[in-house]
C-alpha cells in the first residue's frame, strides 16, 4: 500500500475551472494536487469552444462565397475540400491546445497527477490506488454529452458526439445531428454550409436557447429556412441499416448526438461523504459567490455544477472555489458578473442579464423594446437584415434588466448590453451614448426608443439629456 500524499488542496478535474482553481490556490500554498482523469488540455481548447468555432470560421468562408453573387460580385460554387478544411481546424485547435499544455507543464510535476479521482472519506480521495490527504477539495469535473438509452450499444462508431467531429481528417458526406440546443446548432449549421447533406432533429419545438417567446418562434423560421429541421422529433429510434445510421426515414453516415450534457459527478463516490444538498434536479445547491458546496472544505466549479455551463463563468467560478479551498475556514464572497450567452451561429443569438423566462417567473414587471433587423440600414447593406431584439426594462425606473437577441453582430451588441445591465445602467443612459451611423447598433437605438417612450418615464432636465422632446419649451 501506497503511502497517502498529503495536500492542502486537491483539485479534480484539469479544465478551465480546475485550471483556474489551481491558479487561485497556489497563491496562498504549494502544497497543491492537481488530478485529471483523461486529456489536460481543457474542454474549450480541445472538444469545445475553440475547434468549433474553427469549423463555424470556415463556414463563413463558403457562405460568403455564394452570398457573392448577390453583391454583383460573380464567383463560381465554392469547392470545398473537406481535408483541408478539417487540417486547418486540428491544426488551428493543436495551437490553442499547446498553450494550455505549456501553462500546464510550467507548474511543479509533483503538484501534478494523472488519474481518475473518487472520494473514499471526506477530505480523501483514492487517484487510481494513490491515496490523497485533502484539507480541502475542489471538484472541477466538467460534463460529458446525453446520449439517449440504446443507442451507442446500437450505432456504435457511426454515432458520435462533438469530441469526434474535430479529429475528422474530412468531411462526412452525411450527418443527421440530434438536439438544435446551442452544439446541435452551431455545429448543424456549420456542417450544412460546407456542403455536408445535414438534418437537425430536436426533440422539442425549441431551437437554440432563446426564452421570449416571439424570438424563439422567429428562430424556428431562420433556422428552418437556412438548414433542414425536423421540430417535435421525440426520442427517435435510429437504426444501423449497412454502414448507414436510419433515422426518420433517411440514410446518413454519421448521427451526431447533442441532446445536452451530464455532469460528472456520478462516479465520485459520493456516496462516501455527508449528504450533500442538491436541488430538485438533483443538480449541487452550491453557494455561486464562494464556492462551497454543503458546510465542509468542499467546494464545486464548473460545468459540474450545471449553472452556467460557459467558459467565461467556469474560469470565474473556478479561481473563487480555488481561491476559497485554499483560505478555507475562512471563505469570502466574491461578486458575479451579469450572465452573457451567445451562439454562434448565423444569425447568431444572444442573452444578456435577466431572460424572459426568468423575469416573467420572477413576476417582475418589466417592458420591452423591440426593433427586427429586417429594415436596419446596416444590417441590410451587408444582407444581414434578418431577427430582432428585444430589451426589458424595470417598469416605474427603466431600469436596464435584460435583453435577448437573434441577429446580425449579436455576439457584439450582447457585450454592450450585459455590461449596461452590470452597471445598472437605465434605458435613459444608454440612449445618452453615441451611436454611429451607419452601425448594427442603431437597432439598438430603435429599441431603446421605443421603451423609452412606452414607458412614460418623465423626461430629464434639458440640459442633462440631449435625446429629450424640446415641444414643452418650444411651444405651439
Ligand atoms: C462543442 C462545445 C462548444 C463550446 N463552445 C463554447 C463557447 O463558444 N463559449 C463558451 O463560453 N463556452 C463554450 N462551451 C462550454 C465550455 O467549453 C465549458 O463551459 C468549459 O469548458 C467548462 O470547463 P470545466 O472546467 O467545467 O470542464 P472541462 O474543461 O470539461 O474539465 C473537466 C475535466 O475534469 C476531468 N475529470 C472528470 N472526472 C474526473 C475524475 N473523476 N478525476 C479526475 N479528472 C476528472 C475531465 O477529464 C476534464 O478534463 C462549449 C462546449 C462544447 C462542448
Ligand atoms: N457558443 C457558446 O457559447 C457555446 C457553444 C456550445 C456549447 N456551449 C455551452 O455548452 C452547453 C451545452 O450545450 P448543449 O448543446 O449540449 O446543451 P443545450 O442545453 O444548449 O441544448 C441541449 C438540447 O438537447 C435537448 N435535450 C435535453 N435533454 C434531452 C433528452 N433527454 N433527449 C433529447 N433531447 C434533449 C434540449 O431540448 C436542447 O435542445 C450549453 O448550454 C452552452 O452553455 C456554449
Amino acid at each position: 500500500m501506497r503511502m497517502p500524499l498529503h495536500c492542502d488542496v486537491a483539485i479534480i478535474g484539469a479544465g478551465t475551472a480546475g485550471m483556474a482553481a489551481y491558479r487561485a490556490a497556489s497563491r496562498h500554498t504549494d502544497r497543491l494536487l492537481l488530478v485529471e482523469a483523461a486529456h489536460f488540455g481543457t474542454t474549450c481548447a480541445r472538444v469545445g469552444c475553440m475547434p468549433s468555432k474553427l469549423l463555424i470560421a470556415a463556414a463563413a468562408a463558403a457562405h460568403a462565397v455564394c452570398e457573392a453573387p448577390h453583391f454583383g460580385v460573380l464567383a463560381a460554387a465554392p469547392v470545398i475540400d473537406g481535408r483541408a478544411v478539417m487540417q486547418r481546424v486540428r491544426s488551428e485547435r493543436d495551437r490553442f491546445v499547446s498553450f494550455v499544455l505549456d501553462a500546464v507543464d510550467g507548474w511543479p510535476e509533483a503538484t501534478r497527477l494523472q488519474g481518475r479521482a473518487r472520494f473514499t472519506e471526506p477530505g480523501m480521495l483514492d487517484v487510481d490506488g494513490q491515496r490523497i490527504d485533502a484539507k480541502a477539495v475542489v471538484i472541477a469535473t466538467g460534463s460529458r454529452p446525453r446520449i439517449p438509452p440504446g443507442w451507442r450499444e446500437r450505432l456504435g462508431r457511426r454515432l458520435i458526439v462533438n469530441d469526434d467531429v474535430f479529429d475528422w481528417q474530412d468531411l462526412p458526406r452525411s450527418v443527421a445531428v440530434y438536439g438544435a440546443g446551442v452544439i446541435g446548432l452551431e455545429l448543424a449549421l456549420a456542417l450544412h454550409r460546407l456542403g455536408v447533406r445535414v438534418r437537425l432533429f430536436t426533440r422539442g419545438q425549441d431551437v437554440g436557447p432563446l426564452t421570449d417567446p416571439a424570438l424563439q418562434a422567429l428562430a424556428r423560421d431562420l433556422f428552418g429556412a437556412a438548414l433542414p429541421l425536423v421540430l417535435n422529433a421525440g426520442t427517435p429510434e435510429p437504426q444501423l441499416d449497412g454502414d448507414q445510421v436510419l433515422i426518420g426515414g433517411e440514410h446518413f453516415d454519421l448521427l451526431l448526438c447533442a441532446a445536452g450534457r451530464e455532469a460528472n459527478l456520478d462516479d465520485l463516490g459520493l456516496d462516501t461523504l455527508p449528504a450533500l444538498p442538491r436541488d430538485e434536479r438533483g443538480r449541487p445547491r452550491v453557494d455561486r459567490h464562494t464556492g462551497q458546496w454543503g458546510t465542509g472544505p468542499l467546494f464545486i466549479a464548473g460545468d459540474v455544477t450545471e449553472d452556467r455551463p460557459l467558459l467565461h463563468e467556469a474560469s470565474d467560478a473556478g479561481r473563487i472555489a480555488g481561491d476559497n479551498a485554499a483560505r478555507w475556514p475562512k471563505v469570502h464572497r466574491r461578486p458575479r458578473r451579469t450572465p452573457l450567452g451567445v451562439v454562434f451561429s448565423d444569425p447568431q443569438i444572444a442573452l444578456a442579464g435577466a431572460s424572459h423566462a426568468e423575469l416573467t417567473a420572477a413576476d417582475i414587471a418589466f417592458d420591452t423594446g423591440r426593433v427586427s433587423f429586417a429594415d436596419q440600414g446596416r444590417s441590410r447593406v451587408m444582407r444581414a437584415n434578418q431577427g430582432a431584439l428585444h430589451v426589458y426594462a424595470e417598469c416605474g425606473t427603466g431600469r436596464l434588466l435584460g435583453a435577448e437577441m437573434i441577429g446580425p453582430a449579436a455576439e457584439h451588441l450582447g457585450h454592450l448590453l450585459a455590461w449596461s445591465v452590470q452597471r445598472g445602467d437605465t434605458v435613459q443612459d444608454m440612449l445618452n451614448c453615441p451611436f454611429y451611423h451607419p452601425v448594427v447598433e442603431e437597432g439598438l437605438r430603435t429599441a431603446l426608443r421605443q421603451l423609452h417612450s412606452d414607458q412614460h418615464l418623465p423626461d430629464l432636465p434639458l440640459e442633462d439629456c440631449l435625446d429629450c422632446d424640446t415641444q414643452a419649451e418650444a411651444g405651439p
